[in-house]
């Protein structure tokens, strides 16, 4: 056999390089554990001459369970990852059993927060200097979650700038891999958006978060919907930019579908094609609303929500009373306004749900939400909804609000003021029948006098009972904008 020499010396080469690779590895760590065992060593009691009187402090005892409960199980993962000694990783192991657990994490910082109380101490009292950044978190969180947001964010910030201060960032990179950062701003956009909804500062502080762990589930969604709860407020207080359509493009008048609209044709302003959201102008006479007014005010019920298949409860994030209009409470009426909705959306009421009329007092308001139950991904759990998903959504305005009360779709950037007799439409479901989520839409809080609404939930299989031509859906949409250009 010939071997063949360049090989073999180039394998060689291969092989030192590989050792070499392993040796400055090795050095990193090294490197990394001598630092922070001088660190660690500096923290720990041991350190201290008489550490059963040093451990009567509160907050010392809170440094070291909150040391011995966060930090140290990090250190295990970091032996187990880089492959340390079995003797080590064993030890290790015995040892992880006698760590504290959360409950005495809770209680160390509840007696720190009791003697701070007491004491009437800030975050930077002397008192309070042996406690880290991370300390500090761990307080802050603990306040958090007990709500108390204002001592939670005085922590916070404390532990920011310690944070700032100490370069901790890359000390421990590689072993307290949760990424401080993030959590820190996090916890105090969070604690200072408890406190203000409309705080600027908090948004920006979660956004960055958001930002620094896109990789935590937590932090992930409590800022996407901080996020999103904040587009609807600037819906709410007007601060969504004008959109500048041609009137001509965007208005027409809806005279095809009946008698009655030939006689009186609706008039139509399209918001949005895509989806289709449009308003019918004038749509209802005064003796109508009044009508409907009547007929439910001595009926009224607080609104429910449904977030769950067959979960029907009360929540502060709809706080308005309703009650249902049926045949039974004035029959010619309902017929008026079954023949007008079918005249707007081509489907019949009667397969849909009832229509609801909806009192909103002060400060009454409905929080972000979509209207469809996505009935095209569970199918089976609303088997029993026999006319499917709810396709589109028709609101009547029933009177003028004096202030607040928008109906807002922030994905949109769409505001609808109410105006009495006008109607709100527009479409749930996209073509193939899936719920579109650029519909989530909010009611605004009201901010003086009240808000009148009737909401009419058209569904999947009310448009089946009328003839194509009439369906309801986006078709007739691009219709009606190819009709326009
Ligand atoms: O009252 C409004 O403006 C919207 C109501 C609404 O979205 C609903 O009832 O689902
Ligand atoms: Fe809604």
């Amino acid at each position: 056999l010939v071997w063949n020499q360049l090989e073999l010396e180039q394998t060689e080469a291969l092989l030192i390089e590989n050792l070499k690779h392993h040796v400055l590895q090795l050095r990193q760590r090294y490197q990394l554990i001598r630092k922070s065992l001088a660190q660690l060593r500096a923290e720990s009691v041991s350190a201290h001459q008489d550490f059963e009187v040093h451990l009567s402090v509160p907050h010392r005892a809170l440094a070291l369970i909150r040391r011995l409960h966060e930090d140290w199980p990090k250190w295990m993962v970091y032996l187990n990852a880089t492959k340390a000694g079995a003797g080590q990783i064993r030890v290790a192991k015995e040892l992880r059993q006698r760590l504290p657990k959360r409950e005495d994490l809770i209680k160390a910082a509840s007696d720190v927060h009791g003697l701070q109380i007491i004491h009437n101490l800030v975050p930077q009292d002397p008192y309070f200097r042996q406690l880290n950044s991370r300390d500090c978190l761990a307080l802050g969180k603990y306040l958090a979650h007990l709500k108390n947001n204002q001592h939670a964010k005085d922590w916070l910030k404390l532990s920011l700038k310690l944070y700032r201060a100490s370069g901790e960032s890359n000390k421990y990179k590689s072993i307290y891999k949760d990424s401080q950062h993030g959590n820190l701003l996090y916890h105090l956009g969070a604690a200072k958006y408890a406190q203000n909804p409309s705080d600027g500062d908090a948004v920006k502080l979660m956004a960055k978060a958001y930002e620094l762990t896109p990789h935590d589930e937590h932090i992930l969604a409590h800022a996407e919907s901080v996020l999103e709860q904040r587009t609807y407020f600037d819906g709410c207080r007007g601060a969504f930019p004008i959109k500048s359509h041609h009137p001509s493009i965007h208005c027409r008048y809806q005279n095809e579908r009946s008698d009655f609209t030939r006689l009186a044709p609706l008039k139509l302003e399209i918001l949005s094609h895509d989806p289709y959201v449009a308003i019918y102008h004038d749509v209802l006479y005064d003796s109508e609303m009044q009508g409907l007014i009547d007929s439910t005010r001595r009926r009224m019920s607080r609104s429910m929500v449904q977030y769950e298949v067959r979960q029907i409860e009360i929540s502060e994030q709809r706080t308005s009373n309703e009650a249902p209009f049926t045949e039974k409470y004035n029959p010619q009426l309902l017929k008026r306004i079954s023949d007008r909705i079918k005249d707007m959306t081509g489907s019949d009421m009667m397969r849909s749900e009832v229509l609801s009329v909806v009192l909103y007092d002060l400060g009454g308001h409905h929080d972000l939400h979509v209207d469809y139950h996505d009935l095209y991904w569970n199918p089976l759990e609303y088997k029993d909804q026999t006319f499917g998903d709810r396709e589109a959504s028709v609101i009547f305005y029933l009177n003028d609000v004096a202030d607040g009360g928008a109906t807002v779709f922030p994905k949109l950037q769409l505001v609808m003021q109410p105006k009495k007799g006008s109607a709100l439409m527009w479409h749930n479901l996209r073509e193939w029948g899936e719920g579109d989520p650029r519909t989530q839409h909010a009611a605004c809080p009201v901010l003086q006098g009240y808000k009148w609404v009737a909401v009419q939930w058209i569904l999947q299989g009310a448009r089946n009972a009328i003839s194509p031509k009439d369906a309801l859906g986006s078709r007739s949409a691009a219709v009606d904008r190819k009709k326009l250009f």
